[in-house]
């Protein structure tokens, strides 16, 4: 059967994306992204499902940075997740909730919180985590702490914790991408989420700074009108003010214009590196409908 590694432990939100492209394989939960992508690369698992951008704090550099210093996987596919955030207790704690002295979650979930955590828990300390699942598992653990995690509904069930709060999140239109990687390039397995479209996600290192230099990369998508629908510059790590771009082509790699994008871009003696072409759906099912027993 298919192996799924997936930035675990179970009640993540990558475990919600991961179901709904893949309910019916088998998905493990590993403790960190660099050990979902290092299980692909040592065969352990067929894919990796890690959360890549999120409309509210940008991009998972995390996941980035590994990806291409680390361990050079190709994407496959994309999935849209909207995020809604809980505050999650232990029943212990459930007559006076506002005593939380800490809130523990993953970085990108409090950050999604900020306005509500600073009217209602405006003392209260962070705790980062790995996720949000490892947060609601270490509050389930500890039901003696005033302590409380920022997670979804599915952990809630899964750690069977209370929802003090519901929808805490600062904004209504907060979704998180998450990739599919792989060693190689290989057809997705049918997927019940919704198609919502292809992408071409290309790395391109610019030969040395110059006046207009980025211009020079993006005109040669310009004229051609291929729409970008992301463009993040992420450094090098060589040394201050190197960076490198990792751009999105809203547009499945084709025979005409995207190989005349790389030449042309080559020919200015940049580096380009395909990071894939892949189907890209989207998730808008609520938790309880896309709960898959395997
Ligand atoms: O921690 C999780 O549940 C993840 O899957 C990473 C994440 C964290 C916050 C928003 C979206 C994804």
């Amino acid at each position: 059967m298919t192996k799924i590694a997936y930035l675990g432990p179970k009640g993540t939100f990558t475990e919600m994306a991961t179901i709904s492209v893949f309910p019916s394989e088998e998905r493990i939960p590993f403790r960190t992204i660099p050990d979902c992508m290092d299980a692909v690369s040592k065969n352990i698992v067929d894919f990796a499902v890690v959360p890549i951008e999120n409309t509210i704090e940008g991009s998972v550099n995390l996941t980035l940075d590994y990806l291409i210093h680390n361990q050079k996987l190709l994407i496959n596919g994309e999935i849209t997740v909207p995020i809604e955030q809980q505050l999650l207790i232990h029943s212990n704690n459930t007559k006076n909730w506002t005593a939380i002295k800490k809130v523990y979650s993953h970085p990108h979930a409090i950050a999604q919180c900020h306005t509500f955590l600073r009217s209602l828990l405006p003392d209260a300390e962070f705790e980062y985590m790995n996720s949000t699942g490892s947060a609601a598992d270490y509050v389930a653990k500890n039901p003696d702490q005033p302590i409380a995690a920022i997670a979804n509904e599915l952990a809630a069930k899964e750690y069977n914790l209370v929802v003090a709060e519901k929808n805490i999140h600062d904004y209504e239109n907060n979704h998180t991408r998450f990739v599919i990687l792989k060693n190689e390039s290989s057809s997705m397995p049918e997927s019940p989420s919704y198609y919502i479209g292809d992408k071409t996600t290309l790395m391109v290192t610019l030969p040395a700074d110059y006046p207009g230099a980025l211009h020079h990369v993006l005109s040669a998508f310009a004229w051609r009108k291929l729409n970008l629908s992301k463009i993040e510059s992420r450094p090098m790590k060589t040394g201050l003010g190197n960076y490198f771009f990792v751009i999105d082509v809203a547009m499945k790699m084709d025979e005409v214009l995207i190989p005349g994008v790389i030449a042309e871009l080559e020919a200015l003696k940049c580096q380009v590196t395909l990071l894939g072409s892949y189907p890209c759906y989207s998730l808008s099912k609520k938790v309880d409908e896309i709960r898959v027993e395997t």
